[in-house]
């Protein structure tokens, strides 16, 4: 049984579909890749995951569970946890208070400074750990943010654009935290335009657009599919 699975899910806003029926699938220890262009869909398949939108129809279960009608914190109860494509930190409160505030309500809430700790340690933030979050460059901001999801220690992480700002050596480390984190047993969700950090780090990747999935399958195929080229070039 996957661990997380979005099925026959339907979204409108107005009479416009942003998504139609799509179906996902994403394993514990594997990464999955969710791709697509601008507007196709990505965002808002992740608010239903997430439970921050509930889906005209379709389902969302964790472990064979219908969790549907569950809301966020539920969720997160659960053992899922996301980050947003546009930053939510704190902007005032150092990075480690920033982990701290999360892990305060998370599973680890007992020893709520050393769950942070650990996950600076981790994430090579320690030496930033006491500068306020509105003085780090977009690529480090983003990388706190992932942090504040993994103080949840969550089973399933969602990450809408973890990489956007990175350089390419942060990237290439960011790159390494998502393979240690899916052979951890997570099952990692990845929306992200960097295709090459897509493609060296996915397992599966499903392909978005208008709403749709287009297709579905290891980069090694997706990279060569017709279907996802005229998307991306705008000819689907
Ligand atoms: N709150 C909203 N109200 C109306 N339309 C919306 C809303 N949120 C998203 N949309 C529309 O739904 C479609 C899908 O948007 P979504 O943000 O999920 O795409 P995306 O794949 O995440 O795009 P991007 O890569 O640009 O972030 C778009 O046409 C968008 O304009």
């Amino acid at each position: 049984m996957p661990l997380l699975r979005a099925e026959g899910v339907t979204v409108a806003f107005g009479g416009r579909r942003a998504l139609d029926s799509v179906s996902l699938t994403a394993e514990a220890g594997r990464v999955t890749g969710l791709i697509g262009p601008n507007g196709a869909g990505k965002s808002t398949l992740f608010d239903v995951v997430s439970g921050l939108r509930r889906p005209r129809t379709g389902r969302v279960r964790l472990d064979g569970r219908d969790i549907t009608r569950e809301g966020p914190a539920r969720r997160a109860r659960r053992g899922m946890s996301r980050t947003f494509q546009h930053l939510e930190l704190f902007g005032r409160l150092s990075v480690r208070d920033n982990l701290l505030v999360a892990a305060e309500l998370g599973p680890g809430r007992r020893h709520a400074a050393r769950t942070a700790d650990a996950v600076l340690d981790r994430l090579g933030l320690t030496a930033l750990a006491e500068d306020p979050a509105d003085a780090l460059p977009t690529g480090v901001a983003r990388l706190v943010e992932v942090g504040r999801a993994l103080v949840l220690r969550p089973r399933v992480l969602l990450l809408d654009e973890p990489a956007a700002g990175q350089d390419a050596e942060e990237t290439e480390r960011f790159a390494a935290l998502l393979r240690s984190l899916a052979a951890d047993g997570t099952a990692v969700l990845l929306v992200e335009h960097d295709m090459s950090l897509v493609m060296s780090v996915c397992d599966e990747v499903y392909v978005l657009d208008l709403g749709h999935v287009v297709a579905c399958g290891p980069p090694a195929l997706i990279q060569r599919d017709e279907t996802v080229l005229a998307a991306y070039l705008g000819e689907a």
